[in-house]
Formats: structure tokens, sequence, C-alpha cells
């Protein structure tokens, strides 16, 4: 039975790596038309948790979208858009190409290229070759790969790498966008600052335990910022 609410739901999640654990009962949710920070040092368990999500690895625990594993869905690009750290194709390759055989191999038009283009500023690349892409316009190009099924969800691992200023005030405004069109937005990060700046909610994980969650406004009520949060519950004990 598939879940009416549009959320993101990670329930229990265990993980080892040899004798390491490396998630320690990960429970969280990111809400429909919201944005949600996860949030995290180096090492902490947040590409792994997101790898588990999107079906990339396995663990005990239950981690769906709307209900439904990730690999549930016929057409997963259509539900779901990631990115994650890298564009992932041959450098030779053209940027339409890229788009072309990602919209193809999940039955979607080829019409929708161009428009995902123009959303991440990215019209001019088009018949770029990957291997001449800067850092902040592989980015783009991977936020133009997830938008292509204009899925419900987007699933986004420290989205803002690589980005200078203006590419960041950019990525602001671009998720936020998302957002308010109703996408249940989850991003990784460990820039406390851009996280305050963007997100409604934070779910902050530490030695893979999830140490605290929340709309950002509660979790920071008593300190001056989010980095302030961080570090008292990252290393004054938690
Ligand atoms: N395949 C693997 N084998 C062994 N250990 C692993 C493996 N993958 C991840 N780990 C370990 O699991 C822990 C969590 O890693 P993970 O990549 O999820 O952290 P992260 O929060 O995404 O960190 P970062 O911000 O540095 O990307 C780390 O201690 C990492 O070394």
């Amino acid at each position: 039975m598939v879940n009416k609410e549009k959320k993101i739901l990670i329930s229990k999640l265990y993980k080892k790596h040899g004798e390491k654990q490396i998630l320690n009962n990960v429970s969280f949710e990111a809400k429909e038309g919201r944005i949600t920070a996860f949030l995290g040092p180096n090492g902490a368990g947040k590409s792994s948790t997101l790898r588990i999500l999107l079906g990339l690895d396995n663990s005990t625990g239950s981690a769906t979208f709307g209900g439904q594993k990730y690999a549930a869905y016929d057409t997963p690009l259509k539900i779901v858009g990631a990115a994650f750290d890298g564009v992932g194709g041959a450098l030779s390759r053209k940027v339409s190409t890229h788009l072309k055989i990602i919209a193809q191999s999940n039955n979607i038009s080829i019409n929708r290229i161009p428009e995902v283009l123009d959303i991440v500023g990215l019209s001019d690349k088009c018949k770029a070759k990957l291997g001449t892409l800067s850092l902040g316009e592989g980015q783009r190009l991977g936020l133009a790969a997830a938008l292509l099924g204009d899925p419900q969800y987007l699933v986004l691992d420290e989205p803002t790498n690589g980005l200078d200023p203006t590419g960041i005030r950019w990525f602001r405004k671009f998720i936020r966008q998302q957002s308010d069109m109703g996408k249940t937005v989850l991003l990784s990060s460990h820039i406390l600052s851009e996280v305050e700046a963007v997100a409604d909610d934070v779910v902050i994980i530490n030695h893979g335990k999830i140490i605290t969650t929340g709309e950002i406004k509660d979790v920071m009520k008593d300190l001056e910022s989010l980095e302030d949060v961080f570090f008292s519950l990252t290393e004054g004990g938690a």
C-alpha cells in the first residue's frame, strides 16, 4: 500500500562495515514542500544513509519515498532525483548526450533536456564535453540530471561542494523554488552556514547516531547559530 504522504521516511537503519557500527538506529523523515538538511561532520554516516535510501547499499531497517522503496518504483527517476558528487559519464561525452542517455534509459522525453539545462543555467554548455566542465558546472549538471524526470523527491549529497559564492546564492534560490513547488528535498552538508540559510528542518548525525531533529528555528532557539548547536551536540558530549 503506497503511503499518500509525500515524505521520505528512514526508520531504524543499522549498518556495520567489518566490526565498525557506522549506522546505529538511524531514523528521521523529510517532509513534502520542505528542505531538510542532513548535517554531520566527515565520516558521520550521511553518505552511507543516502546510499541505502537510494538502494545502492543494503542494511536492516527501512528507507522509503511515499511509503515505497526506491527499487520498487518502475521508473525511479520520475519519482526521485538524486545528485551525488561527480557527473559520472565519459569525459569525452557531450552534456546533451549524457542527459539523453539518462533520459532514454528512464523513459523520459528528450524534450526535457533543454528545460533542465535552462533551470540550472547550463544551456550554453549543451554541446560541451563533460571533461571540460568546471566543478561548479559539474554540480549543476548533476542537478539537471536529477530534475530530468520532474521528480517529487530530491536527494542531494553535498550539493554546494565546488560552487563559488554566486553559485551558492543561485543554489539557495533554486532549491527554495523546488520546495515551494511542493517537492520533498533532502540534502546533506557539513557546511553549517549554508544549511542555516536554506533549510526548514535539520537532522544532525554524529558517529552513526541521530543526535537531534527538528525545525531549524527550534533546534537553534537557545543558541546564536547552527554552528553553536552543532558543536555543542557533536563535541560537547552527545
Ligand atoms: N565500504 C566501506 N567500508 C568500510 N568503511 C566504510 C565504507 N563506507 C563507509 N565507511 C565508513 O563509514 C563511516 C561513515 O561514512 P560516510 O561516508 O557515510 O560519512 P559521511 O557523513 O558521508 O562523511 P563525509 O562528510 O566525509 O562524506 C566512515 O567512518 C567511513 O569510513
